[in-house]
């Protein structure tokens, strides 16, 4: 590719005339889409930053200047423009480079991130390291109008309003979210000239005003308040002029000229600024401006028609669709089921409950925290609130789970997707703290359906239970059971036995119990007989059943898609120990201490030991040892 090519670095880009910058952005998208028709990835957010990111790597001098991508999902014209056009190919593969920013990655990647709304609050604080160091260079935070309906996006800027740090954070507005944004944002109607020397003369101006005697200071003020109502009527930035920001916008996020101009106008600035710009989610692909909430986050596809594959019929139905499926039927029998979703309605499965229960289905935005103690309100005064959020954004609303839900037993269901290994989003993504960071919670009950007919089952469980309870199941396709959406409820804290022998005991959770019946054939291929239990609860565990068959065996295998610190194994040796039971020996398979890093699900559960031989060879160790 001519241009790409040739970049190495922002520095190579700022040798392309200005007027080339328009080829330099064809050629970017152009490699996107061909990548990403392959590898999958989040397409539509990456093609409407283009002219952005070539703009911001322009203008300032990076890495010196400190460039910090919120979410980092709309970062693949950044990784192709600080020398990964080479590698780009290799984006989100096992040991490739990552779908997000990632320090690790480059030097240009300033923080990793993946979770939303962090790029403010980060970038404050690297603009006060950098003050405290004398260090004059820029810092630029890019954070989305999605992102911008965080908590924690507000929590930062009004402490940079505080502290009053040389920073810039740029707002890139396309109006959407994953879905349709949610919130009061409102929508832009006019920009500020963003003229240095138009923004002199204001001062200039200003200093004249209060010069005049005697009745200076009321001119000013006077003028300060038309001014200030002119902004407010005209360029709705008095959000932002609130917190202290100087409000640029808003602009076009797809005029080149237009940005390079703005950029270096308020570059160096003396205290925080905000630029508003526009853009179209999906720029520069049809079927991707047609669909942005489809093209999102996108698996392969044809390029010429915007298509996937069709998903083999005989694919099994995800998780999310039984429980997207479960939530309707549950929602007909009991009008106090409401459904909570943190900004993902899509990928919570809950779009068709949507359609059918308008009024009883809430997209909070991206707001966790808020959506938690939301639903707290909601159990309080009757209702019975299912909050359906991935398993890593709920680690934002701990806090509330424990203080606003757990506390008072408020009855809350926590539907817990894509817990476990999520594959190619990698280690910001994972679901793999769930079961530590709620076992250790009174009044919580953890469980973790072994297929999606006993997701039905165990959603049953939740609907029934007068108090928080949480059940967490995987991403993707389900184990290809017969789903029965009237299927009775499992019994709170029962186990159940799915397989007997003597030789060795295989308690699993969730998926992984498929793991360990698969274990145990290949076991009775080598003479050893193994029970194998379905716990079905991480808490309360099943002891009685648990003490009695661990007693007998004396060697337990246990296996968990999660962290083994805190996690199911450990909720099992707790029971073994504090029970005395002598001469028990157990080998936990689970997640060491560290974190997975990003690859196809079943290329990560075998690299991080996570399957039927991680069992195998654990059982065997223990029954030679016998
Ligand atoms: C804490 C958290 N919750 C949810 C998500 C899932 N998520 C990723 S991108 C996104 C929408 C972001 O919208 P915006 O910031 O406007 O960026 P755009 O995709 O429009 O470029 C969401 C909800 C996340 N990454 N982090
Ligand atoms: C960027 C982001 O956080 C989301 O788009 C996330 O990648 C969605 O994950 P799923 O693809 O599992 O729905
Ligand atoms: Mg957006």
């Amino acid at each position: 590719m001519k241009y790409l090519d040739q970049i190495n670095s922002p520095d190579d880009l700022k040798q392309i005339p200005r007027d080339e910058l328009e080829a330099v952005a064809r050629e970017i998208r152009s490699r996107i889409i061909e990548v990403v028709s392959k590898n999958g990835g989040h397409l539509a957010p990456s093609l409407g930053v283009v002219e952005l990111t070539i703009a911001l790597h322009y203008v300032f001098d990076l890495p010196r200047d400190t460039l910090i991508w919120d979410v980092g999902h709309q970062s693949y014209a950044h990784k192709l423009l600080t020398g990964r056009h080479r590698t780009f190919d290799t984006l989100r593969k096992y040991k490739g480079i990552s779908g997000f920013v990632k320090t690790k990655e480059s030097p240009y990647d300033a923080l990793t991130v993946g979770h939303a709304s962090t790029s403010i609050s980060a970038g404050l604080g690297m603009c006060y390291a950098k003050m405290l160091k004398q260090d004059k260079s820029n810092v630029v935070s890019i954070i989305g109008d999605g992102s911008m309906t965080a908590g924690l996006a507000y929590e930062g800027l009004n402490h940079s309003g505080d502290l009053q740090q040389k920073y810039i954070v740029i707002l890139n507005d396309n109006d959407m979210s994953i879905s349709a944004n949610v919130g009061a944002l409102s929508s832009y109607l006019s920009r500020t000239l963003s003229h240095k020397a138009l923004q002199n003369m204001r001062n200039q101006f200003g200093q004249f005003l209060k010069s005049v005697p005697k009745i200076g200071d009321d001119m000013y003020e006077w003028a300060k308040r038309w001014e200030e109502s002119f902004k407010t009527f005209v360029t709705p930035g008095m959000l932002f002029e609130a917190f202290n920001f100087d409000y640029f916008g808003p602009i076009d996020g797809h005029n080149l000229d237009h940005l390079i101009d703005i950029l270096t106008n308020i570059k160096d600035p003396d205290s925080p600024v905000l630029l508003h710009v526009t853009t179209k989610k999906g720029k520069g692909y049809k079927p991707a401006e047609k669909n942005p909430v489809y093209f999102h986050g996108v698996g392969a596809f044809a390029v010429d028609t915007g298509k996937c594959p069709a998903s083999k019929s005989s694919a099994p139905p995800s998780y999310t669709s039984v429980f997207g499926n479960c939530m309707i039927a549950l929602a007909k029998q009991n009008k106090c089921i409401v459904a909570v979703t943190a900004a993902m309605p899509e990928g919570t499965g809950l779009g068709c409950f949507a359609e059918q229960f308008p009024d009883r289905f809430i997209d909070v935005g991206i707001a966790e925290q808020h959506a938690v103690t939301f639903a707290a309100g909601l159990a309080a005064k009757g209702a019975k609130p299912v909050v359906a959020i991935y398993s890593t954004f709920l680690q934002r609303g701990y806090d509330q789970i424990l203080h606003d839900v757990c506390i008072d037993g408020l009855p809350v269901i926590f539907a817990i997707d894509r817990g476990g290994i999520v594959g190619e989003d990698g280690p910001t993504h994972h679901g793999l703290f769930d079961f530590s960071y709620l076992r250790s919670i009174p009044n919580m009950t953890v469980m973790a359906p072994m297929d999606e007919n006993e997701l039905v089952r165990m959603m049953q469980t939740a609907v029934a239970h007068q108090g928080p309870i949480a059940l967490r199941y995987p991403r993707g396709a389900g184990q290809g059971v017969d789903v029965d959406y009237n299927a009775e409820a499992v019994d709170i804290g029962k186990a159940k036995v799915l397989r007997t022998g003597d030789d060795l005991l295989i308690i699993g959770i969730g998926r992984c119990v498929n793991d360990a019946m698969e274990a145990a054939e290949q076991l009775s291929a080598q003479g050893i007989e193994s029970t194998v239990v379905n716990a079905r609860f991480v808490k309360p565990l099943d002891a009685d059943l648990i003490l009695d068959l661990a007693g007998k065996i004396k060697t337990v295998v246990t296996i968990e898609e999660h962290v083994l610190a805190g996690g199911f194994g450990s909720a099992i040796l707790e029971l073994i120990c504090d029970n005395g039971l002598s001469g028990c020996r157990v080998k936990r398979v689970g997640v060491n201490d560290v974190f997975v890093e990003h690859g196809s699900q079943s290329e990560l559960r075998k690299d991080y030991g996570i399957d039927a031989q991680a069992v195998v060879a654990a059982g065997l160790t223990l029954c030679r040892e016998k």
